[in-house]
């Protein structure tokens, strides 16, 4: 069964705003799905959508098999979600915090100590069982966070941003995390990011999104694949002025966007085998001076900006 299936959906607020137009997509049970998107791009507005905050305006949309306009009670028993915003209680202890949360989900005592133990393992929280909640720093304020989420053992876990704001360290803590509650809970993990790498490091699917559609979904190996053949990097000599040249190259009917990191210009491109010599003998015809030209092998981010970006538009 799939954990989610998303035909066709829309949503228009009331204000008239189509925040998604038409979406489709689906989530594998067990797997890390990571929802990318620039900003206003319906990812909001999905969540609410899948969490039965909001009701869809057309489109049909099951989560585990069951509908949300006509299931929802059902729904929230196989899902959690862990908005950007703790929902902590500073003055309970941890193992308060957790027990407070198995009550709302209505867990005998014998159970929730079970579940609670396990999680304080497997999330590496037993060194701060002693210590003052308000102490905690946000990295492990946000595990315990995902941890009280765990304690029903939800299907499908919901995390917005999971690493917003934490240093690398962190971060990559967090990555371990989430890794281990898919292997060791099996729970489908639904997250949405504006870190690519992160998508890249996590993600067995990436769905990217925009103005309220999908633009793409597959394997992040499948992505880079995708890219690698569109891809040119060029490093300019530091004579050459970089303006001038990413807006002469971008005016080249067959690149399809660029992006510049000072002296470096990436230039997506239709067919890399053609393009690649036409835009070579172009640059040596213009006397365009450059250290070095190649096919290169792209990352998440080439994927993002070459699905998402305007011709002619860097960044
Ligand atoms: N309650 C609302 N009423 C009217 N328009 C809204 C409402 N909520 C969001 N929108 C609009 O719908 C579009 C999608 O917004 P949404 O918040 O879902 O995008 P997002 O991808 O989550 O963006 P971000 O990454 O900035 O959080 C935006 O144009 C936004 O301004």
């Amino acid at each position: 069964m799939e954990a989610i299936s998303i035909n066709n959906l829309s949503k228009v607020y009331k204000s008239g705003k189509k925040a998604l137009d038409g979406l489709s997509l689906t989530v594998k049970e067990s797997e890390i799905f990571s929802l990318l998107g620039p900003n206003g791009a319906g990812k909001s507005t999905l969540i609410n959508i899948l969490t039965t905050y909001l009701q869809p305006t057309a489109g049909k949309v099951s989560i585990m098999g069951k509908d949300v306009c006509t299931e929802q009670k059902s729904i929230c028993c196989l899902i959690a979600c862990v908005a950007q915003k703790e929902s902590i209680d500073n003055h309970l202890s941890l193992k308060e915090n957790m027990l407070f949360q198995s009550r709302l989900y209505k867990l005998d005592t014998a159970t929730a100590n079970k579940r609670m133990d396990a999680l304080i393992a497997a999330f590496g929280l037993k060194e701060y069982e002693k210590h003052r909640i308000a102490a905690y720093s946000g990295g492990i304020k946000r595990r315990l966070d995902i941890a009280m989420s765990m304690m029903s053992f939800p299907k499908i876990l919901f995390l917005d941003e999971p690493t917003v704001g934490m240093d690398i360290e962190s971060r990559k803590a967090m990555w371990d995390i989430v890794k281990k509650i898919k292997d060791d809970f099996g729970t489908t993990i639904f997250l949405t990011t504006h870190y690519l790498e992160e998508a890249d490091m996590l993600s067995d699917t990436v769905c990217i999104m925009q103005d309220g559609h999908q633009l793409v979904q597959d394997t992040p190996e499948n992505l880079r694949q995708h890219t690698h053949q569109n891809t040119i990097r060029i490093d300019l000599d530091s004579s050459e002025n970089q303006r001038d040249f990413g807006n002469w190259i971008s005016d080249l009917q067959f690149v399809r966007g660029i992006r510049q990191e000072q002296n470096t210009v990436y230039a997506n491109i239709q067919n890399a085998a053609q393009d690649f010599h036409i835009l070579n003998q172009l640059m040596m015809d213009k006397q365009i001076r450059y250290s070095s030209i190649g096919i290169v092998t792209p990352s998440l981010d080439d994927v993002f900006l070459s699905l998402t970006q305007s011709k002619g538009r860097s960044v």
